[in-house]
């Protein structure tokens, strides 16, 4: 059984189908990033798991369970919507203490989570003068009381510092890896969780574009530069020699794999060739991402965007 199970899930607001036949797993230990650009359907489906949101069909399992079926939540699954349902007057200890409280876990556990989320020194402030990335691990704390296995985190890296993403990313590969946990994480920004997932999801207009392992997405790793010249065949000795290896793409275009574009415009200056192209190939995941995002009027699941995984639920 998966730790998170969305199957055939689709709701609509009205006119807009905000999510549309959508279906995928999230496994123990691992972490899934759940990609899409602004208003692609990602709080819905994650507000349907939360039992927050009614599917008008399909179903948004935890555990094998609805969200509202779950006999203690608390310690299944942690969530971080929205990082602003704090009372300001309150400090960041008696917030968490509140919830231990209403949610009869014990009191010490305020403390161990402030500490594993590194707001120790901030317990005792209080949260109205809170910064929104310490709200937002402020919220990871309140997620985390319970001990659940399970964590779905709508945004979390916003408001963060560069060192507070870093430190994000640990935290995460450390309940993944250590713990054994199970992470849904969306973003808008293919970047910011690269680096971080196992697996990735991707949405788009309520559509599943593609999901599947991050190893599998970017699969090739070096997809090459691509460079035309009316003399490209020039470069080719000088680039080999650096162990660059060089595929003819047609008249006058070369791939090179195993060099930087750099390195091929320095081939070009000292060769005196002259260029009429020199580009990084991106990756699949990188090419579909930036058509998702870059350009609005891109089909999702358009001719540029296969699906890689057909099978619904295909990561299981
Ligand atoms: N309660 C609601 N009432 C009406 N429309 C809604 C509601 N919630 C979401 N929508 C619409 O459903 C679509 C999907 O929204 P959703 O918030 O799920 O996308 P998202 O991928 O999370 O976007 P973002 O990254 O901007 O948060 C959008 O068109 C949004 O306007």
């Amino acid at each position: 059984m998966s730790a998170i199970e969305i199957r055939n899930l689709s709701k609509s607001f009205g006119a807009v189908r905000a999510v549309d036949d959508v279906s995928f797993t999230v496994e123990p230990g691992t972490i899934t990033g759940f990609l899409g650009p602004n208003g692609a359907g990602k709080t819905t489906t994650l507000r349907c798991l939360l039992g927050l949101v009614t599917p008008d069909s399909g179903q948004a399992l935890i555990n094998g369970h609805a969200y509202t079926g779950l006999a203690d939540p608390l310690s299944e699954v942690g969530a971080v919507l929205e990082a602003t349902n704090f009372h300001p007057g309150r400090t960041a200890r008696d917030h968490l203490k509140v919830l231990c409280t209403a949610a009869g876990l014990p009191a010490a556990r305020a403390g161990e989570t402030l500490e594993q989320v590194g707001l120790a020194d901030a317990a005792a402030k209080r949260v109205g003068g809170f910064s929104l990335g310490m709200r937002q691990r402020l919220a990871l704390a309140t997620a985390l009381l319970g001990t659940p296995k399970i964590l779905i985190l709508d945004e979390p890296s916003n408001g963060l510092d560069p060192a507070g993403i870093q430190w994000l990313r640990g935290f995460l590969r450390f309940l993944a890896d250590d713990q054994g946990c199970a992470v849904l994480v969306s973003s808008h920004v293919l970047a910011e969780v690269e680096q971080t997932v196992d697996h990735i999801v991707i949405i788009a207009r309520g559509h599943l574009i593609r999901q599947g392992a991050l190893s599998e997405l970017t699969a090739g790793g070096d997809n090459g530069v691509r460079v035309a010249a009316a003399q490209a065949e020039r470069l080719r000795p000088r680039l080999e020699a650096t162990g660059a290896t060089v595929e003819s793409a047609g008249d006058g275009v070369l791939v090179v794999r195993g060099a930087p574009p750099e390195a091929v415009g320095q081939a070009a200056l000292d060769e005196g060739v002259v260029l009429s192209e020199l580009v990084r190939q991106r990756s699949d995941l990188e090419q579909v991402f930036l058509e998702l995002t870059g350009d609005p009027a891109a089909p999702p699941g358009g001719a540029a965007a296969p699906a890689l995984t057909e099978t619904p639920g295909g990561t299981s």
